[in-house]
């Protein structure tokens, strides 16, 4: 499985095939990526008051006047079980349009989860077309929080869900593929992790300044963090799910 992040963040360049993705904004600070992977989205969810932040940290991000970034930037669904959106923010989108999906009977699950329910029933097969969910918002902030976004990669484990914040990026590199991972040094790094969430695993790779080779990695245990890229191509495979995380540099003029 090829993993490639350069150009999501660097706001997708020639494989214009490849960056047909799905953005959802939560209700954690808003990265200064999230305007850029804005414009190439194919559509645009906030997980209940996420969309607060849209509405209100969106034109400081961008630091233009607030009613015309607010008029340039309606998703096209809110989806939670919405308690914390805004009722002022609920109405500006709704009367543009955007689709506000009440989820509220259900007080097991996420709002991502919800969110990528959704995604899940509008969308033929979003796993074979290896489609992208990027969400930004997602790290950081409340640990319960951080650790429920984690809970749904490993939930929709056929899913290319990747959370950003603006330092790093986490996705799941399901277990028994061989990932290769092409980085961009312009973009990503030095740093990244190797984390075997909840299970124990053996695991290879290549690339990297710390390798393994066929080790073994556990909490408690070895757990590859601070690891650093020595390629800008690494491979890694493992016998379990991991989660897979890089640096990203700071962006030119943010
Ligand atoms: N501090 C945070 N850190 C990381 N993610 C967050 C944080 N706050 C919210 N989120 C993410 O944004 C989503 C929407 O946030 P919102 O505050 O609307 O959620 P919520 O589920 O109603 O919160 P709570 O669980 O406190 O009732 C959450 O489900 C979570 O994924
Ligand atoms: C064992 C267990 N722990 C916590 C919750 C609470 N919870 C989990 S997700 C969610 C929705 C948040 O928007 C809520 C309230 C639960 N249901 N079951």
């Amino acid at each position: 499985m090829e993993h490639c992040m350069g150009e999501l963040l660097s706001g997708c360049g020639a494989h214009s095939s490849d960056c047909s993705y799905v953005l959802v904004i939560l209700n954690y600070r808003l990265p200064s990526l999230a305007a850029l992977l804005w414009q190439r989205a194919r559509l645009r969810m906030c997980a209940d008051g996420g969309a607060n932040r849209l509405y209100n940290e969106l034109p400081l991000l961008l630091g233009q006047e607030e009613s015309i970034v607010r008029e340039r930037f309606i998703p096209d669904a809110i989806i939670g079980d919405l308690d914390s959106i805004l009722p002022e923010v609920r109405q500006f989108y709704e009367s543009r349009g955007t689709a506000v999906l009440d989820k509220s009977h259900d007080q097991d699950t996420v709002d991502l989860h919800k969110c990528i329910s959704f995604v899940a029933e509008t969308t033929t097969n979003p796993a074979s077309i290896n489609m992208k969910i990027l969400v930004v918002g997602a790290l950081g902030g409340r640990f319960d929080h951080e650790m429920g976004n984690i809970n749904v990669l490993f939930s929709f484990r056929s899913f290319r869900i990747i959370l950003f914040n603006d330092e790093s990026l986490v996705f799941l590199l399901p277990r028994d593929v061989l990932h290769t991972i092409h980085v961009s040094p312009e973009h990503e790094g030095p740093n990244c992790g190797i984390i075997p969430l909840g299970r124990p695993c053996t695991a290879t790779t290549t690339g990297l300044k710390w390798n393994l080779n066929q080790t073994s990695m556990e909490f408690g245990g070895l757990v590859s963090t601070s690891n650093m890229f020595a390629s800008d191509k690494v491979t890694v495979s493992s016998d379990s799910d991991l989660l897979w995380t890089s640096s990203i540099k700071p962006r030119s003029g943010t």
